[in-house]
C-alpha cells in the first residue's frame, strides 16, 4: 500500500465543540491517514466518537488509525499507532492481521525503526521535528537525521511534531511520505480554513 500524504491526528482539547465538522473539513481537502488520538480513559465516549470517525473515514475513503489501543482498533476493524511503551508491534498485528496499517514511534532512531520494519510496521514515525504545544516534551529530531534514515529505510516514513505550511516543505525534501499534524491543521479559526491547509499540505506531497 502506498501511503504518501497528509497523516491529520486528533485532539479533544483543540476540537471541543467542533470535532466532527473540522475533521469532515480535513477530509474534504484530502487525508491519507486519519489518527483518533484521545488519551481520556473515558471508554464510552472514545468508542461513540472513533465509530463517527470510522463512519466519516468510509465515506471519505480515509484509513482510520486508533492511538495507543489495538484492542479498540480490532473492535472497529481500522489500524493503529503504537508507541515504544504502547506495546509490542507483533501481537498487535496479529491481532489486526496482515492488512492493517500498524504505525511505530521510532523517536530519532533508526534503529528502533529497522527494528519496527523488521516486525511489521507499515509506516514509521520519527519527531519531534519542531517545538510542538500538543506534545511540548517529545523528544527531539532532525532534518539531518531523516536523510540518513530516508537512506536506510524503504518502509514510509511519517514525521510529526510543530509542523505547520510554513516549515513543512525541508522534511518532505529530506524523506517524508506523511506529514502527521495536530496543530498546524485544527488550530484554525474555520472549517473551509482546515480544509484549504489540509489541501496546501497535499499539494507539497505532490512529486
Ligand atoms: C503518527 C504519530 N507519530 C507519533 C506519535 C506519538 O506516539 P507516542 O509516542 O505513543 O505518544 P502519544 O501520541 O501516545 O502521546 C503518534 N501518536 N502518532
Ligand atoms: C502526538 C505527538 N507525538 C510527537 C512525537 O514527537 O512523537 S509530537 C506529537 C504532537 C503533534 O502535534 P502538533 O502537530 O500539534 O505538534
Ligand atoms: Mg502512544
Amino acid at each position: 500500500m502506498k501511503l504518501r500524504g497528509l497523516y491529520a491526528i486528533t485532539d479533544s482539547q483543540l476540537l471541543a465543540g467542533k470535532f466532527l465538522s473540522y475533521v469532515e473539513a480535513a477530509l474534504e481537502g484530502g487525508v491519507t491517514l486519519l489518527q483518533y488520538r484521545d488519551k481520556s480513559s473515558d471508554e464510552a465516549r472514545r468508542l461513540r466518537e472513533a465509530e463517527a470517525l470510522r463512519e466519516l473515514c468510509s465515506r471519505y475513503k480515509t484509513h482510520l488509525i486508533i492511538n495507543d489501543d489495538a484492542e479498540l482498533a480490532a473492535r472497529l476493524g481500522v489500524g493503529v499507532h503504537l508507541g515504544q511503551t504502547d506495546g509490542p508491534l507483533t501481537p498487535a498485528r496479529a491481532l489486526l492481521g496482515r492488512n492493517a496499517i500498524i504505525g511505530s514511534t521510532c523517536h530519532s532512531q533508526i534503529e528502533l525503526a529497522e527494528q519496527a520494519a523488521r516486525e511489521g510496521a507499515s509506516y514509521v514515525a520519527f519527531g519531534r521535528f519542531f517545538n510542538s504545544t500538543t506534545k511540548p516534551g517529545a523528544p527531539a529530531a532532525t532534518v539531518e537525521m531523516l536523510a540518513q534514515a530516508r537512506a536506510r529505510l524503504q518502509v514510509p516514513i511519517c514525521v510529526i511534531g510543530g509542523i505547520t505550511l510554513e516549515n513543512a516543505a525541508p522534511l518532505v525534501e529530506h524523506g517524508a511520505d506523511l506529514l502527521a499534524v495536530v496543530h498546524g491543521l485544527f488550530g484554525a479559526d474555520s472549517p473551509q480554513d482546515v480544509t484549504r491547509r489540509a489541501r496546501a499540505f497535499n499539494e507539497l506531497l505532490k512529486s
